[in-house]
């Protein structure tokens, strides 16, 4: 008997009238993803993102519906700075977010600052950082996250996966590194595509009409192959987009109304 191979099912593109809009869905789309996961196995894995992600995340300040306690949050890519240097993700999320909600911080997976001056083995501490969680129970071959979300640069990079770059055929590692990252700062740890695209929900968030001629090659034009236009779920994963009407005004590919 063959194997069946699902094709990646077609990304949800959800257009909101602003970017509050947005955040009000988010935070309701996450408390959802958060209780499947901790029904089904008592805890919740996401990554985040840095750039203007963090603050999109308000809507889950002071709710009652999000179950702290069961988070395992860990980045989707890290500028390679110290934790209170202003280029640092997890410096914007704790700012924005962890410093506002009862989140156990030793549930906040960051990157060993102890290794900055070796990105070879800050990317691989990372990695086992990952295994820790994922790896044990299963043996995977790569970690399934409940939820990685992901911001999309104006040349339609995502996390630290920039257009053109050998980052984009990894198929191997976990967490890689880049050095000349065109967006500052130029050092970076990043998920690679196997994660992402292993994870059961990923879910962009795109704003602002600065975004809208990137937002429409990406989405009307995925042959392109511009980073964003590489996240393909595997079956059963789902991508979900979260844009305002500012950033979709050319967008021919067909939203749908927002639902849980
Ligand atoms: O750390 C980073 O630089 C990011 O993770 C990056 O991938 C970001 O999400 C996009 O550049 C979008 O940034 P904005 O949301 O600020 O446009």
């Amino acid at each position: 008997m063959s194997a069946i191979h699902h094709a990646p099912s077609a990304p949800i593109l959800n257009v909101f009238a602003n970017a509050d809009a947005i955040v009000d869905a988010l935070a309701s789309f996450v408390i959802k993803a958060q209780k499947d996961s901790v029904e089904k196995k008592g805890r919740f894995t996401i990554a985040l993102s840095g750039g203007s992600l963090p603050k999109m995340l308000r809507g889950l300040i002071g709710n009652p519906a999000v179950k702290w306690d069961k988070w395992h949050v860990y980045y989707a890519d890290e500028r390679v700075v110290p934790l209170d240097h202003p280029d640092s993700n997890h410096l914007s999320c704790t700012t924005n977010l962890f410093s506002k909600v009862p989140i156990p911080t030793s549930q906040i997976h960051t990157i060993d600052t102890s290794l900055l001056h070796d990105l070879e083995e800050l990317s691989d501490a990372y990695e086992k950082e990952l295994i820790r969680e994922f790896a044990q129970k299963d043996a995977a071959r790569f970690p399934v996250f409940d939820l990685i979300l992901l911001g999309m640069g104006p040349d339609g990079h995502t996390a630290s996966l920039f257009p053109g770059h050998e980052l984009l055929a990894e198929d191997d590692r976990w967490v890689a590194y880049i050095e000349d990252s065109p967006k500052p700062p130029p050092k970076r740890v990043t998920f690679t595509f196997p994660v992402i695209n292993h994870a059961a929900r990923v879910a962009f968030v795109a704003a602002g009409a600065e975004k809208q001629d990137i937002l429409s090659t990406v989405l009307d034009n995925p042959e392109a192959g511009l980073p964003a236009s590489r996240v393909k779920p595997a079956f059963p994963g789902q991508l979900y987009w979260f844009v305002d009407e500012a950033a979709a005004v050319k967008v021919a590919f067909p939203s749908t109304p927002f639902k849980l």
